[in-house]
């Protein structure tokens, strides 16, 4: 029989600075290998930068509609920039939410002959500052926030999983040649006529290591899927982030932390817009996961044996990593798959290899 669950559990950042770091450890234990997610409540992120993101979002998506199309995804090999609504495929259908993909600021270092993933990570696109005053600085303050919690949090997952506190750090380049990605999501309510599905954003696994999600409004929306294949509601509670761990970090580990399938219902007529905004970490592009071997006590894997796995899931996945890629080709063959437009146009032979019919038809599931 599988563990399975019937919630997310919540972990107080707070208990790490009361005396209770063992708790802590402890319910980070069980999150990370059963659940694959949590909630962090009272997550180390400055109020003040958290009010003022909260405060620009409506704003960023209310500029007009040239001034979105000016930096939209379609111009960057990076995959940054605006995508406006049903622009996005998850498994092959439709996704239905409006969005700005940021990242850490980074400048492209690929050159001519190296791999083609080393393109992946440059500058973001920005909107005009004129048009929305502070909004880049509050945005990268937040990234940058963030970005100092998730190295703690692969610290303090090390020490969950019964490993060296810097065991993780292998996977990891010095912080100048990392980029991490970040995007700030709008799920309109069913009463948009443009929408022609409820799924916000389809069933899928991040990529990456670890993915913080902010829910910046107070609407439910977001699932997790339990080990028996059933939805579970993960819905916006104050204060906290949402943490869940990608495919990368799953493979690291040869499965004991667990990547877990989620998705977006679109909120339901008469409701506001749904926003959130996640922050995933990278890992360094060129590392071949299958090349790296964590020594995990016998006690913790044990508990991979009771844990069990999953049902067949019906998610898109990232069997490139188990099948030894670079992890940045495993994300930028995840790239092409769900922003096809823009693989065909930077990565033309890569997005013939995956889409050998030409650009794929949406498919729609009401
Ligand atoms: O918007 C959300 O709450 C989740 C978004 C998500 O899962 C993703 O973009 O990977
Ligand atoms: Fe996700």
């Amino acid at each position: 029989m599988a563990a399975n669950f019937d919630s997310v559990p919540i972990l107080d950042y707070n208990l790490l600075h009361s005396g209770h770091k063992q708790q802590f450890i402890l319910k980070l234990r069980n999150a990370s290998i059963n659940v694959g997610f949590l909630y962090l409540k009272n997550p180390p992120v400055e109020k003040e930068v958290l009010d003022s993101l909260l405060s620009y979002i409506p704003r960023l998506f209310e500029l007009s509609q040239e001034k979105k199309d000016a930096i939209a995804m379609i111009n960057s090999p990076h995959f940054l920039g605006y995508s406006k609504l049903g622009n996005e495929l998850t498994k092959g259908a439709t996704d239905q939410r409006e969005q700005f993909d940021f990242a850490t600021q980074f400048e492209c270092k690929w050159k001519p002959g190296e791999p083609e993933y080393k393109r992946m990570w440059g500058n973001a696109q920005w909107p005009e500052e004129k048009d929305i005053p502070g909004f880049k600085a509050t945005m990268l303050s937040y990234l940058s926030q963030v970005h100092a919690l998730s190295v703690e949090f692969t610290h303090l997952l090390s020490e969950a999983l019964g490993l060296p506190t810097g065991a993780l750090n292998q996977f990891y380049d010095s912080p100048e040649n990392m980029q991490h990605w970040s995007k700030i999501v709008k799920y309109p309510s069913l009463d948009d006529p443009k929408l022609n599905s409820n799924q916000g954003v389809g069933p899928h696994f991040d990529s990456g290591f670890l993915t913080f999600l902010l829910q910046a409004s107070q609407h439910p929306g977001l699932q997790v899927q339990n080990l028996s294949g059933q939805w579970i509601d993960a819905p916006p509670i104050p204060d906290t982030f949402v943490i869940n761990i990608g495919k990368g970090l799953e493979a690291a580990t040869k499965g004991l932390a667990k990547a877990t399938s989620h998705r977006v219902l679109s909120p339901p007529r008469g409701s506001t817009p749904r926003y959130s905004v996640p922050f995933f970490q990278n890992i360094a592009q060129s590392v071949r996961v299958t090349e790296h071997h964590l020594e995990f006590p016998p006690e913790i894997l044990a508990l991979k044996e009771t844990r069990g796995n999953a049902a067949e899931m019906d998610s898109i996945n990232f069997s490139e990593y188990d099948r030894g890629e670079a992890s940045g080709q495993a994300n930028l063959i995840g790239r092409v798959k769900s922003h096809p437009d823009v693989g065909q146009k930077h990565y033309p032979e890569l997005f013939k290899q995956i889409f050998p019919q030409g650009l794929p038809t949406p498919t729609t599931m009401f």
